[in-house]
């Protein structure tokens, strides 16, 4: 049974991991080790029933040397600080990273195996020791229009997210949750009167969203009745890192080689707790009928799944409140556009803690074991 370190289990990241391994089984499977940069030799946790020595110290580089696999959402420091000194140290395990910064590596792989369980597959019997989780935009975006990516369709795409306060951390998560309260509060008096007029509570809600008062600590401004188009660092093409990624991580993951597919849009971050949302707007190679590209996205994995463009069906099933906490990627708004009948209009909504961060990384660790 392999010997399996977990760095970073105990944050957001790590927990729905941990959630989601507890749920399929795995540590059944696994002789599981549990590492921390700030707690070492306290109890381990006992996920799955499954017992583990104390806490590891995670920058101690003897103590990884003797995993077989390394699997770590501590972040992209953490990442940093000790993936190249375990490699110069002669370890032979395979990492399996949810952090960025090793992705864009020629001898890494990303992860997202029900859309390139062929690239894995080959990468790792040709000796690949580096698997990484994509972008959660990046990665809900394949899971929901995989089907269309499979047949080889589409020519070029145009995404405008929606981003979720969860992408950012669980602090973001908090501040959008006080940022609410702050608001709410400033007009609680007023929303309880009914003959309240309502510019005066708008009036109010854009003054205590100006005046400084809220809480912006991590986001910099409001997003709570507002919204942040602006994700990741700044880039010199004036795209943000984050729609630069979109490009970039698609062609790695399906492995496109020289025939790039263009990708390019806005990366918007809204006040959405943990389901990343995108509106695209699809180039296709030929006019296919709906029926046809219903089918494709049906059938792609069990978790896409085509909404009928119905206004009820819509804002009941492709929604962050409807699609939270679960697996699925459904993909609705499927009509073709003004400009001709090879440009489709597209709407998914995805969890991105799960298909967009933990999720790909147990399916990785489940390919190691069953190869
Ligand atoms: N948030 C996201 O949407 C995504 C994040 N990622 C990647 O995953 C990394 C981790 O993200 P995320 O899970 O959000 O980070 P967290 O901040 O939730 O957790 C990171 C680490 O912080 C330490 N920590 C300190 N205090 C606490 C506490 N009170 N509760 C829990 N942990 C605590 C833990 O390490 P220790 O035990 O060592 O103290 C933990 O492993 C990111 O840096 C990014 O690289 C990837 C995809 C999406
Ligand atoms: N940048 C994403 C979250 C994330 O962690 O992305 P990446 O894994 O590419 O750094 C967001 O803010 O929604």
């Amino acid at each position: 049974m392999k010997t399996v370190g977990l760095v970073g289990w105990r944050g957001m990241v790590g927990s729905v991991l941990m959630q989601r391994m507890e749920a399929e089984n795995d540590f059944a499977d696994i002789n599981p080790v549990y590492f921390t940069t700030s707690q070492a030799g306290q109890a381990a946790p006992a996920f799955g029933g499954k017992e583990a020595p104390a806490l590891k110290d995670a920058l101690d580089i003897d103590e990884l040397k003797a995993m077989d696999v390394i699997i770590t959402c501590q972040g992209g420091d953490y990442t940093s600080a000790v993936y190249s000194k375990l490699m110069a140290a002669g370890w032979k395990g395979h990492w399996i990273d949810a952090a960025s910064s090793l992705r864009m590596k020629d001898d890494a792989v990303i992860v997202l195996d029900p859309v390139n369980k062929n690239v894995i597959k080959d990468a790792l019997h040709n000796g690949t020791k580096t698997f990484v989780g994509g972008n959660c935009t990046v990665s809900l975006m394949l899971m929901g229009l995989g089907g269309l990516f499979e047949n080889g369709l589409v020519e070029w795409l145009s995404s405008q997210t929606y981003q979720a306060a969860s992408g950012g951390g669980a602090k973001h998560m908090r501040e959008l949750l006080t940022q609410m309260g702050q608001l709410n509060s400033a007009v609680a008096d007023k929303l309880a009167d009914p003959r309240s007029a309502i510019l005066d509570i708008d009036r109010i809600v854009a003054e205590t969203q100006r005046n400084g008062t809220m809480d912006t600590t991590n986001f910099g401004v409001p997003l709570g009745g507002s919204l942040i188009p602006y994700i990741d660092s700044e880039l010199e093409n004036g795209q943000s890192r984050e729609e630069w990624k979109g490009q970039a991580e698609t062609n790695k993951i399906l492995a496109t080689g020289s025939n790039i597919i263009p990708v390019d849009g806005n990366c918007v971050r809204i006040g959405s707790m943990r389901c990343h949302s995108q509106a695209f707007t699809i180039k296709l190679k030929k006019d296919v009928p709906m029926d046809e590209i219903n089918a494709m996205l049906n059938e792609h994995s069990q978790w896409s799944g085509v909404v009928p463009n119905t206004k009820e069906a819509t804002i009941r099933d492709l929604t962050p409140t409807a699609v939270t906490g679960t697996l699925n990627v459904p993909v609705g708004r499927l009509r073709k556009m003004n400009m001709g009948p090879e440009y489709l209009n597209a709407f998914s909504v995805g969890d991105q803690l799960l298909w967009g961060a933990a999720e790909p990384l147990r399916r990785m660790l489940r390919i190691l074991l069953e190869d």
